[in-house]
C-alpha cells in the first residue's frame, strides 16, 4: 500500500482498492491498513522498535479473556502513545448530555409519547454541545442499559477531540453531513446512512453540509453485532460485505487542542499541544464502522400474518439473558406487503421491551401522519400501542392487492430496560401533547354479529 493522499488535513491510504473509496469491507473483519509504507509491523505487534519511530499501542475493547469469537482489539501504531494526548482532566458541564441512572421526580415516564423533530436554532452547536438526551435506561455504571440522543450540529469541532469511555454509539444521520476523523480513519456519514463509533475511540466531528440533525443510540453495554438468522440461512438482512472501516489516516500537527472524555456519565477536559489523530497504522478487529441502510435486505411475509419486527433487526447489543437484547436496532424501510388476509400493519400490544422509534424520512405505516421525520415516539415497557385509527380503518378496509411501501425509513431502539424521559424529553422538546388521541376515535366494532359493524 504505497499511494496515500491528503484528505481532510489527514494523511491517508487509499486502501485496498480504489472500488471501496477508502474504506475496507466487512463487519468485525480482522483488518490492516497503513497510510505510509511499511508502517504497520509483519508478523508481531510488538517489534523492539516501530518503524518511522511510531509507537505501539493496544486499544482493547473486550476483557483480554473473553471468548475469542467475541474477543475484539487493535494494535495501533501511532506518533506518539495515547498516554501523551492525556494531561490532568478538569470536569465540564454538558448538561443535555444524559446518562442512566436519570429519573427525573417531577417527569412521568410512563406513557406514549411522540415528539416533533427537535428544531435547528442560531446557536453554535458542535457534536458536543449539540447533543440532546431523549430518554435513558439502565444504569452507566454497570455497563448496561443505553441512552437515546438527538444531534443538532451546526459547527465543526476545532482543534477538539473526544471519546467516550461508557459507550459504542449508535449514530443515524436524518438532515445533513458529518464527517468523523477518527483515531483509526476518517468516516463521511449521511442520512440514511448508520455508524458504529467504539467505545474508547478518539475523534472530532467535522460538519460538511449543515445544519445536521440524526439519532444516537449510546450503548453502554456489549457491543452491537449483527443478529443471528436463524433457519433464514447465510444471506439477506444485513450482509458483512456491506458494512465499511475506514482505512488508516493520520495528522501530524501541533496546534493546542482539547480532549473531552466521558466517563461515568461526566465529562472531563484534558489540554495538550497536537493533534491525537496520529495513528499510521493498524491492525485488528476493533474499529468505527459504517453502513448503508439502502443495502439493508429485508426479509417477511410472504403469504400471510405480520411477524415479530425482529425480522427487521439490523444490528443487536446483547444484554446477559440470551434473546432478550440490550438493544436491537431494527429498520422499516421500503418493502412489498403481499400477506393475504391479513391485517397488514403493526398489530396492536404490549412489550416487555421499550420501543423508542425514529424517523428518518416519508411515512411510517402504522401512523401515516403526526409521525414525522426527525420525529420521534416511545413507546415504553408494557405501555399498549399499535396503529392509530386512520391506518387501522385504511388496512381492514383496503384491497388487498400487492403494495409497496414506499418512501419510507424508519427505525427502532428497543431495549429490554424501561426508558426514562429527561427532563429536556417532557420540557423543553416539541412533545406532541395530543399524541395518545390517535387511538381516540377507533371505534368499537363489537355488535353481536360474526361480522361485526364496519360502518
Ligand atoms: O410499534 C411499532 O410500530 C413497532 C412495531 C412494528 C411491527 O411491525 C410490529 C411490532 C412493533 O412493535
Ligand atoms: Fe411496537
Amino acid at each position: 500500500m504505497t499511494d496515500q493522499s491528503r484528505v481532510s488535513g489527514l494523511t491517508r491510504a487509499v486502501g485496498i482498492s480504489a472500488l471501496h473509496e477508502g474504506y475496507m469491507p466487512g463487519f468485525g473483519n480482522d483488518f490492516e491498513t497503513e497510510a505510509l509504507p511499511g508502517a504497520l509491523p509483519e508478523g508481531r505487534n510488538s517489534p523492539q522498535r516501530c518503524a518511522y519511530g511510531l509507537y505501539g499501542e493496544q486499544l482493547s475493547g473486550t476483557a483480554f479473556t473473553a471468548p475469542s469469537h467475541q474477543n475484539e482489539r487493535t494494535w495501533c501504531y501511532r506518533i506518539r502513545p495515547s498516554v501523551k494526548h492525556s494531561a490532568r482532566y478538569e470536569k465540564i458541564a454538558l448538561p443535555y448530555w444524559q446518562s442512566a441512572p436519570n429519573v427525573d421526580p417531577d417527569v412521568i415516564s410512563l406513557g406514549q409519547y411522540r415528539w416533533d423533530p427537535v428544531p435547528h436554532s442560531d446557536a453554535p452547536l458542535t457534536w458536543l454541545t449539540g447533543m440532546r438526551t431523549m430518554t435513558t435506561a439502565g444504569d452507566v455504571h454497570m455497563q448496561v442499559g443505553m441512552a437515546a440522543h438527538i444531534y443538532l450540529v451546526t459547527q465543526s469541532m476545532q482543534d477538539a477531540y473526544f471519546y467516550s469511555a461508557d459507550s459504542e454509539l449508535l449514530v443515524v444521520p436524518q438532515e445533513g453531513r458529518l464527517r468523523f476523523c477518527t483515531e483509526l480513519g476518517v468516516i463521511d456519514l449521511a442520512p440514511q446512512e448508520i455508524a458504529l463509533l467504539p467505545r474508547g475511540l478518539l475523534y472530532r466531528v467535522e460538519l460538511v453540509e449543515g445544519p445536521a440533525r440524526g439519532f444516537v443510540c449510546e450503548n453502554y453495554g456489549q457491543k452491537f453485532t449483527l443478529p443471528g438468522r436463524g433457519p433464514i440461512g447465510a444471506n439477506c438482512m444485513a450482509n458483512r460485505r456491506d458494512f465499511k472501516t475506514p482505512v488508516a489516516a493520520f495528522e501530524d500537527r501541533d496546534a493546542a487542542s482539547t480532549v473531552t472524555v466521558k466517563w461515568q456519565g461526566q465529562f472531563h477536559v484534558t489540554r495538550i499541544g497536537h493533534s491525537p489523530l496520529d495513528v499510521v497504522a493498524w491492525h485488528g478487529n476493533y474499529a468505527p464502522v459504517k453502513y448503508d441502510l439502502r443495502s439493508y435486505c429485508p426479509v417477511g411475509a410472504v403469504l400471510f400474518d405480520h411477524p415479530d419486527p425482529s425480522i427487521f433487526t439490523v444490528l443487536t447489543a446483547p444484554s446477559g439473558v440470551e434473546g432478550t437484547a440490550n438493544i436491537d436496532f431494527v429498520l422499516f424501510r421500503e418493502r412489498w406487503m403481499v400477506a393475504e388476509n391479513t391485517f397488514r400493519p403493526p398489530w396492536y400490544h404490549k412489550n416487555v421491551m421499550s420501543e423508542l422509534m425514529g424517523n428518518i424520512y416519508g411515512q411510517y405505516d402504522a401512523k401515516p401522519q403526526g409521525f414525522v421525520p426527525g420525529g420521534m415516539s416511545l413507546h415504553n415497557m408494557m405501555l399498549p400501542h399499535g396503529p392509530d385509527n386512520a391506518a387501522f380503518e385504511k388496512a381492514s378496509l383496503g384491497d388487498l392487492a400487492p403494495h409497496k411501501l414506499d418512501h419510507t425509513m424508519s427505525f427502532m431502539f428497543e431495549t429490554r430496560f424501561p426508558q426514562h424521559l429527561t427532563r429536556f424529553a417532557a420540557t423543553e422538546a416539541p412533545l406532541q401533547d395530543d399524541y395518545i388521541d390517535c387511538w381516540e376515535s377507533l371505534k368499537k366494532r363489537f355488535d353481536g354479529t360474526p361480522e361485526g359493524n364496519w360502518e
